[in-house]
């Protein structure tokens, strides 16, 4: 099978006057990892949450691997493993019957449940702490088990909400490269972010989402490239400062320059052709230039550009 394994069509959820989600819509092919990126109160929980059919829709709808979570939330549910961002109070349990809990939880019996459990052990790296209760776990291993329990059932799609909040650096990357594994092996993956750059390597598309609203959606390359045109330059002049941002000011692509000491700073759009020419022309009219420095827009300048900061 191939096409679109997670589609949102129109999808509102409103608590009382709160649009918590407001008219999102997106799709997200097989074996692709798509990142859903907003600060906090956005709405990625709630449109998360209707997608596990653990809430429903005000308006619209959400289909897993073909499903409607509306009409068939039974069928959903086989085919979906949610990562929920709380892992719940299973403290006195521990690890291979938290799983084997689930396991048969999702219907597994006999020998596909033992295999199943084995697999899942091995995969997320949790073999060793099989016996060990969960209440002693470091969060990076609870993160591990909360994920061995969204693949225990093998489904085809996963949604993760904030799984790499908490973790250190090299929990980061084991958990990136479980979810390219899984994302290789033909799982379609939805994962959740306060931050752009935490998913930006793993992911095949992102959607950046604030107030319920889907502000821009496609690669990370793409929205960089769309909206991060603008660079900032720096320059320093040895003197006639005030005269050099009147003239600068009249040149294309170039923002408001602000004056500090022999310093002037502006947005500029343009790359790195059209800066060398500026730079000349600047030059070119007398002006006594001792250095420059050019900052190009990065990840997080543009996740801040896009979204206003704004928290319902
Ligand atoms: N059950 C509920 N009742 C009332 N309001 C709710 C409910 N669930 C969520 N909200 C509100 O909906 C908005 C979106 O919340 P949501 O939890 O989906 O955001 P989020 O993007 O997941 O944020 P965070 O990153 O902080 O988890 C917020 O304003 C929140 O207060």
């Amino acid at each position: 099978m191939s096409g679109d394994c997670i589609e949102l069509r129109r999808l509102h959820r409103f608590f009382g006057k709160t649009k918590a989600v407001d008219d999102i819509s997106f799709s997200v092919p097989r074996g692709h990892v798509f990142g859903y990126i907003g600060p906090n109160g956005a709405g990625k929980t709630t449109s998360m949450r209707i997608l596990a059919t653990l809430d429903l829709p005000s308006y619209g709808d959400a289909y897993i691997d073909g499903f409607s979570v509306v009409n068939d939330p039974e069928l959903v549910r086989r085919r979906l493993g949610f990562m929920p961002d709380a892992f719940g109070t299973y403290r006195d349990v521990n690890c291979s019957e938290y799983l084997d809990f689930f396991a048969r939880a999702n219907g597994l019996v006999g020998r596909q449940r033992t295999q199943r459990l084995a697999w899942v052990l091995d995969f997320t790296g949790t073999r060793g702490l099989a016996d060990k209760p969960i209440r002693g776990l470091s969060k990076g291993m609870k993160q591990r088990l909360c994920l061995g329990r969204a693949l225990i059932h093998d489904p085809a799609v996963m949604i993760l909400d904030e799984p790499a909040a908490g973790l250190d650096p090299r929990a980061r990357i084991d958990l990136r490269k479980m979810i390219r594994e899984l994302a290789d092996g033909g799982k379609t993956i939805l994962i959740s972010s306060h931050i752009l750059t935490e998913l930006a390597e793993m992911c095949d598309s992102v959607g950046i989402i604030e107030q319920g609203h889907l502000l821009a959606t496609g690669s990370v390359d793409g929205i960089q490239r769309q909206r991060a045109q603008q660079r900032e330059l720096t320059i320093r002049f040895l003197d006639r400062i005030d005269q050099a941002a009147a003239q600068l000011q009249t040149r294309p692509g170039v923002g408001k320059p602000i004056m500090d000491g022999h310093w002037l700073r502006f947005e500029f759009e343009g790359e790195a052709e059209e800066q060398a020419d500026l730079v000349a022309w600047i030059v070119g009219q007398g002006f006594r230039v001792t250095e420059v420095v050019s900052h190009k827009k990065s990840l997080e300048d543009v996740f801040l550009q896009v979204t206003e900061g704004l928290v319902q």
